[in-house]
């Protein structure tokens, strides 16, 4: 994959891009969705599986990237200083990939084959090696599949694909890939109740025992003890038997016509036709009826129940111990008639012992299931984790359309990625199941006080009136976020082609989600924040501010010897206020708000920054700073011991990170705290990123020997033309200051996956500070550290000010928690 031309901008080898130079949007311009060619991407792809079912066939398969991360001289030291190893870690030759989820009706068998052909999923057995070096080679490939249609198929893939299907166990798939999902995904399982939908965070300790009920053509009732442990209760391969079974469970009922009585179908050649099918192969028209013909049936069978004073022995006996019942398979199809039928039920017949759960991924057990050639799924090492991104990955993108007809949750709208000629159109259903993203690098903040509880956003967006009003304003700033991009990328033909395709797909998510917010899971502020980022970066915006975060630092370190004279004139006292106004004035310069753009056509950079400053004004709405203050200088004769090292969270290019940041870390070095500033992975916003810190660190250690010595000792100052007028060899006594990526490039962040290197340097760390509306108030908020906390950051929206604070647009949040 080449990187953007002329663009230096590291990508974080833990966020694999896609190629998308030379993207041109195919067909016409006007219409809805149009379809983005990427001639110059080269789908890496490692392998895949196949569930290939009596309705439907099921397709997972992963792709990989290369670690684009650039070694870099930083990086090296950094690893040396934090003690950082790859020893301990598994060392995969690869550092990111892609689960995608494809399905495709079982009678469009060939349209099944083109897409793996044309993608040459078949061919994944070089890749497959790496995994798997037992894995066999091209000239006999096998793909691993389960389902009825593997057996049905089998021919068919030799003959057109040359390969042969490995038919794996359809039960032992099922609950691997059940079990892949509640142990990896995060909100994968919800309930169901009345229209409400809610996530449930499953402990791994206390995921088993379950039962497991997928209901496809057929249903399988499944007990699950453990990985690998399990035992079938019901169900059979064949669909009218576990009609059968689970109504035997349900109902009264005594015998199979009874149920269908019951029923009151009246149509037995249907379910004939659902039994005959899986196996047969019947056309789909009478399979669209059996979804819905079940579906009455089970609505009968479940209000039925609800009059049935029986106990069913069989089913307490069964249910003796097992504390959930997860519902899967392509039935369910995220109706929500269905869920809160079956939710309904089993409530019901439990006496609100167990509760039914839904899954997202619910029609894809069996495929996850059946080990595709990638990391261990069923064995994750605890720095693996998968994380869902909701944009379209392929050879090509569509602008996605919301898709889900009325009366239907998450993954509704149905739609199978067709095949013309060499390229394809993509699946629009995909928006509803975002592609999976291995993300080995990143692990759980150390310092946070309990991860279990900690919830990174501040504001609920499940309350309407608030998700309104943040969509509004998301919607608001598109155009100016438009105009920004195609500058940023030369404002050619090309660029403006992507920047209408990026502000179509973020307008068709926005939409998705105003219908059905929990569509791609629990969605938080956070989550749309970073939506916004990731839909401009799959439209090869790299860096919509670029220029931007340029002129605003330019003019900032121009001022910086200025402040750091004006400081050093001040008592100890007098300058840590200082410092700390300096930071909460700074913060003003935010791309991301609305009333702070419109501040910056009233004065330059540095005029703005000074009347900011001017109206710093305590008490600040919140204001702990006497408390910090103590604890940094003490009271009376008392000196306290200086913090070890400090974490600081730094936000917006310019004046917030050079006048206000800078100047901070240089006195926590200056009493001997080892500084570790923290900075995206990824530009977001105007934020800085990871990359572009050590050449500003270098800049202005140009003015001052603390940062210097210090830069120095944290490896920073390698490759920087740096002042060598008073030769420092020999005074390695310096404190160091270092820099490590977050591993996020959202304006927000989410503790539990950060960076290893930000993690390593975690470890010795007493204090954190996190600066910021996005770090510090959107997220992170109420969260709770194992040390010494600082907030820091200016209020620029007035509902949040009043929500949050009782305060108005531009007050001032300085937070202090200390560890006590
Ligand atoms: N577009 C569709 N075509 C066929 N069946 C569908 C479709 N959408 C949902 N379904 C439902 O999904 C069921 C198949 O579920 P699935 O889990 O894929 O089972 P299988 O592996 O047996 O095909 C069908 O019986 C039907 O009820
Ligand atoms: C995107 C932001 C979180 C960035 O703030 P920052 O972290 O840079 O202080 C913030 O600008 C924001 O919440 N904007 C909301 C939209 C608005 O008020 O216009
Ligand atoms: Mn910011």
């Amino acid at each position: 994959m080449a990187p953007v031309t002329g663009n230096s901008i590291h990508r974080s080898g833990s966020r694999p891009q896609l190629d998308l130079s030379k993207a041109a949007i195919q067909g016409n311009f006007e219409e809805r969705d149009p379809t983005i060619l990427l001639p110059n991407q080269s789908d890496d792809l490692s392998h895949l599986a196949l569930d290939i079912g009596g309705s439907l066939i099921k397709l997972v398969y992963f792709s990989r990237h290369e670690d684009q991360s650039i070694d870099d001289k930083r990086k090296k030291t950094l690893k040396e200083r934090l003690g950082i190893s790859n020893g301990n870690r598994r060392s995969y030759p690869i550092l990111g990939g892609r689960l995608h989820f494809v399905k495709f009706e079982a009678h469009k068998i060939n349209e099944c084959l083109d897409f793996i052909y044309s993608k040459q999923l078949h061919r994944g057995g070089m890749d497959a090696r790496i995994w798997n070096p037992d894995a066999p080679t091209n000239e006999n490939s096998v793909i691993k599949a389960t389902g009825g249609g593997a057996y049905k198929f089998a021919d068919l893939f030799k003959e057109r694909l040359g390969v042969s299907l490995d038919k794996e166990d359809e039960m032992n798939c099922l609950v691997s890939g059940a079990n892949f999902l509640l142990k990896a995904i995060r909100h994968e399982a919800f309930t169901h109740m009345e229209g409400h939908k809610e996530f449930v965070q499953i402990d791994q300790n206390e995921l088993f025992p379950y039962l497991l009920v997928n209901i496809g053509s057929g249903v399988n009732m499944i007990k699950v003890d453990g990985d690998g442990k399990f035992q079938r209760i019901s169900g059979t391969n064949v669909g009218g038997g576990t009609y059968w079974g689970l109504g035997k469970l349900l109902t009264k009922c005594k015998s199979f016509d009874e149920l269908l009585e019951l029923s009151q179908l009246g149509d037995n050649s249907t379910i004939d036709m659902l039994v005959g099918d899986i196996y047969g192969g019947m056309d789909y028209s009478k399979i669209g009826l059996s979804a819905s013909t079940m579906l009455q049936v089970l609505g009968k069978l479940f209000q039925k129940t609800r009059s049935s004073r029986t106990t069913i022995s069989y089913l307490n006996a069964l249910r003796f111990g097992l504390k959930r019942i997860f519902f899967g398979g392509f039935f369910i199809r995220g109706h929500a008639y269905t869920m809160d039928t079956i939710s309904f039920a089993v409530q019901f017949w439990s006496k609100g012992d167990a509760q039914a759960m839904f899954l997202r991924h619910e029609g894809f057990l069996g495929a996850l299931g059946g080990k595709i050639h990638g990391p261990p799924l069923g064995d994750l090492n605890e720095k693996i984790s998968w994380m869902e991104k909701f944009v379209r990955k392929g050879t090509e993108i569509t602008a996605p359309v919301p898709m889900a007809p009325p009366g239907t949750t998450g993954l509704g709208g149905f739609e199978v990625p067709s095949s013309k000629g060499g390229t394809l159109r993509s699946d629009a259903s995909a928006l509803n199941i975002g592609v999976l993203h291995l993300v080995p690098t990143l692990e759980v903040f150390p310092l946070l006080a309990d991860p279990k509880m900690y919830e990174p956003n501040t504001i609920d967006l499940s309350d309407h009136g608030e998700l309104e009003y943040w969509f509004t304003v998301l919607s608001e700033h598109l155009p100016d976020l438009v105009d920004k991009a195609v500058a940023s990328e030369g404002g050619t033909d090309d660029a403006k082609r992507r920047g209408d395709a990026f502000a179509r797909a973020f307008s068709a998510h926005l939409a998705r989600l105003m219908e059905e917010p929990a569509a791609y899971g629990k969605l938080g502020l956070a989550n749309l924040l970073e939506l916004r980022e990731e839909c401009l970066r799959e439209f090869q915006f790299v860096d919509a501010y670029r220029s931007i975060k340029q002129r605003e630092n330019e003019a900032s370190l121009a001022v910086f010897a200025d402040l750091l004279m004006e400081l050093d004139s001040m008592t100890e006292e007098t300058r840590l206020l200082t410092l700390i106004e300096g930071v909460l004035a700074a913060n003003i310069f935010d791309w991301g708000s609305r009333a702070c753009v419109d501040l910056y056509h009233k004065g330059t950079i540095i005029e703005i920054y000074r009347m900011s400053r001017n109206k710093m004004q305590r008490p600040w709405r919140v204001d702990d700073f006497d408390v910090f203050k103590e604890r940094m200088l003490g009271s009376g004769d008392k000196k306290p011991r200086p913090h070890k090292r400090a974490l600081l969270f730094v936000d917006n290019a310019g004046a917030d990170v050079i006048l206000g940041m800078l100047p901070l870390a240089r006195e926590l070095l200056r009493r001997g705290t080892e500084v570790v500033l923290v900075a995206n992975s990824l530009p977001a916003l105007n934020d800085l990123t990871a990359m572009e810190l050590p050449e500003i660190v270098a800049e202005a250690a140009k003015h001052c020997d603390i940062l210097r010595r210090a830069a120095e000792a944290g490896g920073l100052l390698v490759d920087a033309m740096v002042s060598t007028l008073d030769d420092c060899k020999g005074n390695s006594s310096s404190v160091p200051l270092m820099v490590v990526e977050n591993g996020c490039g959202s304006p927000c962040i989410d503790l539990r996956q950060v960076s290893s290197e930000l993690a390593a340097a975690a470890k010795e760390a007493d204090l954190i500070i996190l600066e910021g509306m996005g770090r510090a108030l959107h997220t992170n908020f109420n969260a709770r550290f194992k040390c010494d906390a600082l907030k820091l950051a200016m209020v620029k929206n007035q509902r949040l000010a009043e929500k949050l604070i009782k305060g108005n647009i531009y007050d001032c949040v300085c937070r202090y928690e200390p560890l006590s």
